[in-house]
């Protein structure tokens, strides 16, 4: 039998050189008996290498419609209405990771003042995927569009900058979570420093330049002992690969202000929690734990020391993150030149009291009204640090920031929404 490529291409050069018997010449000859023969066999050649040719082109053009679901004319619309600025002097905002936890609160805070937000995030199953579609949901009841792509999409944030001229972008997507940098390295390196490096090229070549505020974290501070953590601190005793990949952030945005003029702001996040947060987190997923009558397990540090954290609510970081857009200043190039120095500013955004992790224990129980079975263990090596505290005199000074919303208060407003969100059935969280 032939191959189906013979059958296509009987007149291959070389093919018909090879002796294949009687039976092959015989076929060679029935199928070119006549010139009509011939002609069709010519003319359904050149169709097949024309179609061929335009599939390539196609491809090589336009390979993001194959992995990605953006372009055309009703996307584009979205986006400049999503952008649009309702008060004097508003903003037009690009937020990436819109889908993710502050990445959400923000841009509705944004959204609410008047200021024109869009929206990037490339929903993946980090956690579920769900939550960020609820969180989608929102935001496009509010007239937010999120486009569905990566910040290490170039082609997307240029067309995205081609199409809005951002004044500011709101830089959140990231590759989130300090122990599971140990089952996935790689993905950490993918977005926080590929990713962002991307985004900054994009910011670099936008004409106008925007202003960049970031994500940072607490976790750079890493070994450091000297409490409260100040900006000026330690830095360079990382404790975990995320934290590797978040200060590397902080040099890397700092070539950027120094080369290009692009004015940057990097905020230390200190273990955000609240309504809509991240199922990745001890305090969310001990409560669903809890509420599923299932044992949960509390680390302990060295000579059986309670660990602790500088846990901050949502509300007060969407408050840090908008005045840190607000008092930005503008980035100083134009063309991917530099024209002058832009501000280049790191801030702490914690809540400056530090509450143990049995202490945020009795806390869930007293708001669930369901005790925790307890697994108490020493703390495995996994990138944890013992403790977090936060200074915020800077942020105060610079930005105004000052959080009002001790962990009893968040944590209650956290349990109200996530009984809400997730519904309570004797003691099973519905998922
Ligand atoms: O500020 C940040 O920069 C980071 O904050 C957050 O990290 P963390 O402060 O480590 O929060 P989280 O995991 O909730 O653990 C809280 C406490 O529970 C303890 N913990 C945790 C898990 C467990 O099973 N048991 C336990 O005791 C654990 O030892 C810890 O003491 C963000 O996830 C991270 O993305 C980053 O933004």
């Amino acid at each position: 039998m032939p191959s189906l490529e013979e059958e296509l291409f009987p007149s291959t050069p070389g093919k018909f050189k090879i002796d294949r018997g009687h039976t092959m010449n015989r076929q060679f000859n029935r199928c070119f008996a006549s010139t009509s023969t011939m002609f069709l066999w010519a003319l359904f050649l050149i169709a097949l290498t024309a179609s061929y040719l335009s599939f390539q082109s196609f491809v090589d053009s336009g390979s993001r419609y194959f992995t990605a679901s953006w372009g055309g004319i009703q996307w584009e619309k979205q986006i400049r209405s999503s952008a649009q600025i309702h008060r004097s002097k508003g903003m037009s905002v690009l937020v990436t990771g819109a889908a993710g936890f502050v990445g959400s609160h923000v841009s509705l805070a944004l959204k609410k003042r008047g200021d024109g937000v869009v929206g990037i995030d490339n929903f993946n199953s980090y956690y579920d995927p769900s939550l960020k579609k609820a969180r989608k949901s929102l935001l496009n009841s509010r007239g937010i569009f999120i486009v569905e792509g990566d910040i290490n999409d170039a082609r997307l944030l240029a067309k995205l900058f081609d199409i809005v001229a951002f004044t500011h972008v709101m830089h959140l997507a990231a590759q989130a979570g300090v122990r599971y940098a140990m089952e996935n390295p790689h993905s950490y390196v993918h977005s926080n420093i590929g990713g962002l490096v991307t985004l900054l090229e994009a910011c670099k070549t936008a004409n106008p330049q925007p202003a960049v505020v970031w994500a940072s974290s607490s976790s750079v501070y890493g070994l450091n002992e000297k409490v409260p953590f100040s900006e000026s601190d330690r830095t360079d005793q990382p404790a975990s690969l995320y934290a590797a990949t978040k200060k590397a952030g902080e040099e890397i945005t700092h070539t950027y202000n120094h080369i290009y003029g692009l004015s940057i702001t990097g905020l230390r996040f200190f273990t955000v929690y609240g309504p809509f947060g991240r199922p990745d987190m001890a305090y969310f997923f001990f409560t669903r734990n809890i509420l599923q009558g299932k044992p949960i397990t509390i680390f302990r540090g060295k000579n059986r020391v309670d660990l602790a954290r500088d846990f901050t609510y949502i509300d007060d970081i969407v408050k840090g993150c908008v005045a840190s857009l607000d008092t930005s200043g503008k980035s100083t190039g134009s063309g991917g030149k530099k024209r002058g120095p832009a501000p280049y500013r790191i801030f702490n955004l914690g809540n400056t009291s530090p509450v143990t992790v049995p202490t945020l224990v009795h806390i869930l129980e007293r708001h669930l009204k369901v005790k925790a079975k307890r697994n108490v263990v020493d703390m495995p090596g996994n990138g944890d640090v013992p403790f977090t505290h936060a200074n915020i005199s800077l942020a105060q000074r610079e930005l105004g920031y000052k959080p009002t919303t001790d962990l009893e208060t968040g944590l209650k407003k956290f349990v109200k929404w996530y009984l809400t969100y997730y519904g309570y059935n004797r003691g099973k969280a519905v998922h």
